[in-house]
Parts: C-alpha cells; structure tokens; sequence
C-alpha cells in the first residue's frame, strides 16, 4: 500500500478540518509569528507536564500489548519513544526554571485532566495494539506538525522559543512519526473493521483534545 492510500492518510484527508485546527492553531500561529505573549508560553509549559507525565503511562501500555511477532524495529521504536520521554521530561524541568515556574505548584486545568483521564482509559487491556499505537502516532505528530511551523526558514519564532520548537520538529522527532505512522497504518490494516472504526473515533477525537489543550493555552494579559 502506498503512503497516500494508506489508512491513516486516508484519515488525514477525510478529517482535515479538525486537522488543520489542531496543527494550525492560533496559539502555534502566535509562536511563528513572534506575536506570542509569553504567559500563554508559561501556561502551555506547567500544563504540558502534567499531560507528559500521564502520557509516560499510556506509552508505557503499549509494551504488554506489543504482538509476540513485532519486529525487533518497532520494541526499538517504542522504547525509544519512552527514552525520549525521559529527556523531555527533564526538559521540562528545566524549561521551567528558566520561566520561574513552580511544577509542583502548577494546579491541573480541567482540560488537561480531561486529557489525561482520556489517555489511562486508552491505556486499559480492553484498547486493542493497533487503536492505542494510533492514538500515539496521532498525538505526537500533532506537535510534529505544529512545531514545524515555527522552524521553517520564515518564521519569527521568538529566540527564547526556539529549543522548545526544535524539540517536536527536529528530524529525529519527524522520523519517529513516520515510524509511528507505518506501525498504525500496519496494524490497522490487519485489524477488522470494527477495531479500525474505533481507532478513527479515537484518532477524531485527539485531534479535539488536542485543539482544546492549545485554546487553553491561549490566554489573555494576566493569565496563568
Ligand atoms: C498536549 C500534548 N500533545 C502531544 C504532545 C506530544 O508529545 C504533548 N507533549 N502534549
């Protein structure tokens, strides 16, 4: 099959509407574009952690679900999905300090915790491989592609924003998705029709979680 026919790209197209407002939202808009009023940055940043930490868990879940028959390249690509979170996790430590943001202090916003809670029931037995190595492909490269945007040659992506950009829109990032990709489209090609109508409601429904994650985001003056 190729890339274009594929399931997932099948999906693309079929829901790019949502897609677009979730890779094109104002909030990535306003980094591209220098305007980006820096407290919107702050509370993206407290709230991300907390959605990274939940996110651990759900990657984590994917392993006992991983067919006997995997390839040694897809335990490769997982396990480098969650060595990768070790380090964005200390990113975000860091990335913190120098914003002057107390973690521990950082209060979970209902639409985070809605996210959250969404990813642990994803992360339950009765979510088959292919829907949950989906959902996975499609929440990182949502941060793929929106990141993109504020590291391509034109944009005026403000300096103290750049490392953070660079993080979800490097190649190896970029790579990692599309390997994602390929596992997703994999799997849900040998998987029946009612698994994969299930994986689409999932993959509809990130992208909404995704585009109010970035509305909260979105602040005005003296937001925190
Ligand atoms: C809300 C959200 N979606 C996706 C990612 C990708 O890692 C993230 N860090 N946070």
């Amino acid at each position: 099959m190729d890339e274009r026919g594929s399931i997932t790209s099948q999906w693309l197209r079929r829901h790019n509407a949502l897609y677009q407002a979730a890779t094109r939202h104002p909030f990535i808009l306003t980094i591209a574009d220098g305007s980006i009023n820096f407290q919107c940055f702050k509370r993206w940043l407290g709230q991300d952690y907390h959605f990274v930490k939940a996110f651990v868990r759900f990657l984590a879940s994917l392993l006992p679900k991983m067919p006997k028959e995997a390839t040694d390249e897809e335990m490769d690509t997982l396990l480098g999905g969650i060595v990768a979170l070790r380090d964005e996790i200390y990113w975000f430590r860091s990335e913190a300090m120098r914003w002057t943001i107390q973690l521990d202090l950082v209060s979970i916003k209902v639409t985070t915790q809605e996210y959250c809670e969404f990813l642990e029931q994803l992360s339950q037995g009765n979510f088959e491989y292919a829907i949950a190595v989906t959902a996975l492909w499609a929440i990182e490269f949502v941060y793929y592609e929106s990141f993109a945007l504020c590291t391509q040659s034109n944009a005026k992506t403000p300096t103290e924003l750049r490392e953070a950009c660079e993080r979800w829109s490097n190649m190896e990032f970029k790579n990692y998705c599309v390997l994602l990709k390929g596992l997703a489209d994999k799997y849900l090609e040998g998987s029946n029709l009612h698994v994969r109508q299930k994986a689409e409601e999932i993959f509809v429904q990130i992208l909404k979680q995704e585009i109010k994650f970035w509305d909260m985001s979105t602040c005005d003056e003296n937001c925190i």
